[in-house]
């Protein structure tokens, strides 16, 4: 799909380098490098089916979450990129993401299909791929918890359709880039019976104020990446070529800043709206500071030494 770029391909091969290990079919997965190919503190994760506009099946969704988990346990990465290639070889549209695949969508769920489905089959052949030994999934979920809960920044990069779960993930990314002449949003969830009701209406509520979040939901209507940014729903637009220049250059500047301090920040950021479970996350985080105090030490030295612990030196702070 990732061809040399042209004047309107914001994926530029040169500051990128496949990540090892993987062998994805519905995404792609890089890290950035600088000029001398020494590895950057920032990957990028794109969608890679622009033929439906990017929709997800479960199979992209369990490679989205491995993708995601690996960049959260890469100790010298900062920042995630999510992003969607493009543009479709069909028509030559770009999307972000437009959700859940709806062609294999079942009663409880999204349904994953047979070894060695035909993907480009008609609906009616999908249908029949579809096994009926694995339960329907709605994980996607799992990955907005991953998203909102890992301790990097994740910056979704808008490339073009942003609609149902893919609207969603962009209100649960830290921040957003939406390209000037491609992004498009459409929260179309309640066009095919689905709602989310987490993070995806609650959260945009927040972010935006809550009279328009319900228009978003309840109207479905397009909105443009002019729009999103007068809203709130993204923080800046940039030129179609330059949307993933920008994330880079957001990640350079996060990379500048103690890792710590934007780790505290997210869960800070987190925490009221994710009631206790946003309390433990950021709990955890404080816990794990204590532990690197020379009074935490003097607690654990003391246990395995068997004597009583002397505080003395441990002043009361105010
Ligand atoms: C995105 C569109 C507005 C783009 O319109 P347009 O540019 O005119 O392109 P099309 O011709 O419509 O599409 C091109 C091609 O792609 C296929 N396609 C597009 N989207 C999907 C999709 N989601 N699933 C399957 N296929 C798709 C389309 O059929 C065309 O194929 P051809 O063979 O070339 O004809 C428009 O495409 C559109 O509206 N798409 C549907 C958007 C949508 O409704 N998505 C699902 C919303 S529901 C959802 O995502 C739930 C997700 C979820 O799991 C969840 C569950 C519970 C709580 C929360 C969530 C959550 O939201 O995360």
């Amino acid at each position: 799909m990732l061809e040399m770029p042209d004047a309107g391909q914001p994926f530029d091969p040169a500051r990128w380098r496949p990540v090892e290990g993987f062998d994805f079919t519905d995404l792609t997965y890089h890290r950035a490098i600088d000029e001398s190919g020494q590895d950057l503190p920032a990957v990028r994760i794109a969608f890679d089916r622009p033929e439906v506009r990017n929709a997800f099946r479960p199979h992209t969704v369990d490679e989205l979450y491995r993708a995601l988990d690996h960049a959260r346990m890469t100790s010298d990465v900062g920042t995630v990129i999510l992003t969607g290639n493009g543009p479709s070889k069909k028509d030559g549209g770009w999307a972000f993401c437009s959700g859940g695949d709806q062609r294999i969508r079942g009663r409880a769920g999204y349904q994953y299909e047979v070894e060695g489905a035909d993907a480009s089959a008609d609906l009616a052949k999908r249908r029949e791929q579809i096994d009926p030994a694995r339960a329907g999934r709605l994980h996607i979920l799992e990955v907005q918890r991953l998203i909102r809960t890992m301790p990097k920044v994740v910056i979704c990069v808008v490339s073009g359709w942003a609609a149902g779960g893919g609207h969603s993930l962009n209100v649960v990314a830290d921040l957003s880039i939406a390209s000037r002449q491609h992004a498009r949003f459409m929260q179309t969830d309640a066009n095919v019976g689905s709602f989310d009701a987490g993070y995806g209406s609650a959260l945009l509520a927040r972010q935006i104020g809550d009279k328009r979040a319900r228009e978003i939901f309840f109207l479905a209507r397009e909105y443009s990446a002019a729009d999103a940014e007068r809203w709130g729903v993204v923080n800046e637009v940039a030129d179609h070529d330059q949307i993933e220049n920008l994330a880079l250059e957001y990640a350079r500047i996060i990379s500048t800043k103690s890792p710590q301090a934007i780790r505290m920040l997210k869960f800070a950021f987190n925490l009221a709206d994710d009631g206790l479970a946003g309390q433990q996350v950021f709990a955890g985080e404080a816990t794990r500071l204590a532990y690197m105090t020379d009074e935490a030490l003097e607690g654990r030295d003391a246990f395995v030494e068997r004597r009583d612990p002397n505080w003395s030196s441990f002043p009361y702070y105010y």
